[in-house]
């Protein structure tokens, strides 16, 4: 790795509360699972992506915050109610003043570590060094990335400046960062909805994820039973 690695901050939201748009689509398997499982394939892939140092998830889940500190990813508690883009800057306020900064979505089970390395390297050579990659839809934000310039001295929370959320592509694009356009489907292909999650399978979902899905079908009886999904 040249220079200071990268430093990824993941928001999880709370698991009961998160993914509300996917509730019911992996039958028997608890909701919970399923969201758990989608954040740990993407705290696993950005743990393998060779530009990255070290992974940030703010989360205030305990069961979340365990299972991914178990996959070697730093936890900061979120701040109480305050939403997606101040937890996020939260974090990034964590993370040393010399260190690249990214926020990725939790909800990215196919993402290719590969992937992630050529988003963050193509953010370091752009003029602004700030830079997103758009969401499959096109219209939302999966992964936003600021690499410092030594001569704005900007602290990484504020380099950053996240602006997630519906429609977060053109807010993202308003406030200057460069809109990423590599391939990079498994970075792009964020799970909202049943069909999103059809599609990630078929780009290759992470092991965990993979345990949830398809869902053993109902006459298995038992919640999960027959697969690994769960914490
Ligand atoms: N720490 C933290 N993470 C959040 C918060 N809100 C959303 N997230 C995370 O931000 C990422 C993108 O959020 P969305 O895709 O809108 O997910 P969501 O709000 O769980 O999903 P829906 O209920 O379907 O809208 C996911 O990884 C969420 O877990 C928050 O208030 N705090
Ligand atoms: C948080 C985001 O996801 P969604 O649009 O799925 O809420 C985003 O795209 O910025």
């Amino acid at each position: 790795m040249q220079g200071p690695g990268w430093a990824a901050v993941i928001p999880v939201k709370r698991l009961a509360q998160a993914k509300s748009r996917l509730r019911g689509a992996t039958g028997p398997v608890p909701h919970e699972h399923l969201v758990l499982a989608l954040a740990q394939d993407t705290v696993r892939a950005a743990r393998a992506c060779p530009l990255v140092a070290e992974v940030l998830v703010v989360t205030d889940d305990p069961v979340a915050a365990g299972a991914l500190t178990e996959l070697g990813a730093r936890v900061v508690p979120d701040l109480p109610d305050a939403g997606l883009n101040p937890a996020i800057s939260y974090a990034a306020s964590q993370v040393s003043r010399d260190r690249p900064v990214a926020a990725l979505t939790a909800d990215l089970p196919a993402l290719r570590p590969t992937e992630l390395a050529a988003a963050l390297r193509a953010t370091g050579e752009l003029a602004g060094g700030r830079g997103f990659v758009p969401d499959a839809a096109g219209t939302g934000t999966t992964l936003l990335a600021w690499s410092p310039d030594r001569r704005a001295g900007l602290e990484p929370a504020a380099g950053l400046d996240p602006r997630f959320g519906p429609g977060s592509a053109a807010r993202h694009t308003a406030s200057g960062a460069h809109r990423l356009t590599g391939g990079w489907p498994s970075l792009r292909r964020d799970v909202d909805t049943a069909h999103d999650l059809a599609e990630a399978a078929r780009l290759g979902l992470g092991p965990a994820t993979r345990g949830c899905w398809p869902p053993p079908p109902p006459q298995t009886g038992v919640p999960g039973a027959g697969s690994a999904c769960g914490p």
